[in-house]
């Protein structure tokens, strides 16, 4: 995949949802970011006309203070206008509204990375997992030709649902080295930060596992054959593995985490005899991708999976921060005497599972010359 060599400066950017879980990441990440710059913020009409820390006064959940550069920022509604001079839009709207909002931005021409799950099953939308599949970003022309009146600069891109996120990667790199899968269970441990702001309630999590959240097992299961998939021959949508149908079942539980969704995992492999426990660590601590080399964008992980050798770990308190929580933790790999090889998941659902992949899109984007700067 070819890269720009020539780095942007001071890309004006515009978040919805500022004020949100996923939002207040987003705001995090930008006001580090070597080129992205905060120019507009919006949010509901709860928030709108106010500057950012009063909007977020008494829930900004960050563990550092607000950003200088988005404090004094107005929160708008979600509308373009008040965005016209943004490069790039990055939403973590409600699921409620992110629909017909980001189809609203991208009529108005802005380039769209969502978090939202409204447009993944598109056609022709991206869904991209920035360390598997950035080359699922070629469908953005054509994407934009047949909108109705076509568009020169807008379109909109989705990362995945935040567990799918990290189960995707640890998937991709056997794919890749022993061809397709065949079957996958995984069970999910999933942050109460999933759930946004105020989320679960106390009552319902403290103490307890709730095994059950609305929709997610399906979104597993789908997402994964759309991301772990190709681009059809003529180019004008995704195969969906269709040559090689991929089983997964996915069974998704609630947990007093605040922050990291834990996956056990079980898969077996289409090629027999399949890869020993040995020889799939030595293929998942050897991945690299993309976003890594020859794109080299500033948000991708030095390590995209880092595999722990310690028998008790990864653990959502002690790794997903690691790596600013940009990729993806593994372990426990072993045999598994029901399908071939089982092992652990850890991924940070507001950073690679939100944020830092919607980052990342917008940075390889960029670097694969998709959006007018
Ligand atoms: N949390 C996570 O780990 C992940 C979340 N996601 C997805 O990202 C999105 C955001 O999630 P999260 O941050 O957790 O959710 P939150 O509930 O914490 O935040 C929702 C945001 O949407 C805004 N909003 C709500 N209603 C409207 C409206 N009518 N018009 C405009 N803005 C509105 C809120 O503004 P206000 O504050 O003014 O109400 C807030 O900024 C969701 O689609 C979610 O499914 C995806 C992956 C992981
Ligand atoms: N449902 C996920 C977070 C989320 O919002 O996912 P999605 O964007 O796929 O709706 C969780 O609870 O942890």
């Amino acid at each position: 995949m070819a890269g720009s060599s020539v780095t942007p400066t001071n890309v004006p950017v515009g978040v919805l949802g500022a004020t949100g879980t996923v939002g207040q990441r987003f705001i995090k990440l930008i006001a580090l970011h070597p080129y992205f710059r905060l120019h507009a913020l919006g949010a509901s009409a709860r928030s709108a006309g106010q500057p950012y820390h009063k909007a977020v006064a008494g829930r900004w959940k960050q563990t550092t203070p607000i950003p200088q550069a988005a404090r004094d920022l107005i929160v708008h509604a979600c509308v373009p206008e008040p965005f016209q001079g943004c490069a790039i839009i990055f939403s973590g709207l409600d699921a409620d509204v992110a629909g017909d909002v980001e189809s609203a931005f991208r009529r108005a021409e802005h380039a769209v990375f969502s978090n939202a799950k409204n447009h993944r099953r598109d056609p022709q939308t991206p869904l991209v997992v920035p360390l598997v599949n950035p080359s699922h970003l070629s469908l953005i022309p054509y994407q934009r030709s047949i909108q109705s009146p076509p568009l020169q600069k807008g379109f909109i891109v989705t990362n995945a649902n935040c567990s799918t996120t990290g189960l995707v990667v640890p998937l991709t790199a056997l794919e890749k080295a022993y061809g397709p899968l065949d079957a996958v269970m995984v069970t999910t441990m999933q942050a109460i930060s999933g759930a946004g702001y105020p989320g679960v309630p106390s009552l319902d999590i403290m103490d307890n596992v709730v095994p059950y959240i609305g929709g997610e097992e399906e979104k597993l299961e789908w997402e994964t054959s759309k991301i772990l998939g190709g681009i059809t021959l003529d180019g004008t949508t995704f195969d969906l593995h269709a040559e090689s149908p991929l089983r997964v079942s996915a069974a998704c539980n609630r947990v007093p985490v605040m922050e990291g969704h834990t996956e056990t995992v079980s898969v077996r492999f289409t090629k027999r005899p399949p890869p020993t426990p040995q020889q799939v660590r030595e293929t998942l601590e050897a991945f690299t991708c993309a976003a890594q080399a020859p794109l080299c964008v500033p948000s991708a992980p030095k390590q995209a999976i880092f595999v722990h050798e310690e028998i008790d770990r990864p653990q959502p308190r002690l790794d997903r921060d690691f790596q600013n929580g940009a990729g993806v933790n593994v372990g426990r790999i072993r045999e598994c005497p029901v399908l071939d090889v089982k092992f652990v998941v850890l991924s940070n659902n507001v950073a690679i599972g939100a944020a830092t992949s919607s980052i990342m899109n917008a940075e390889i984007a960029i670097a694969m010359g998709l959006v007018s700067l």
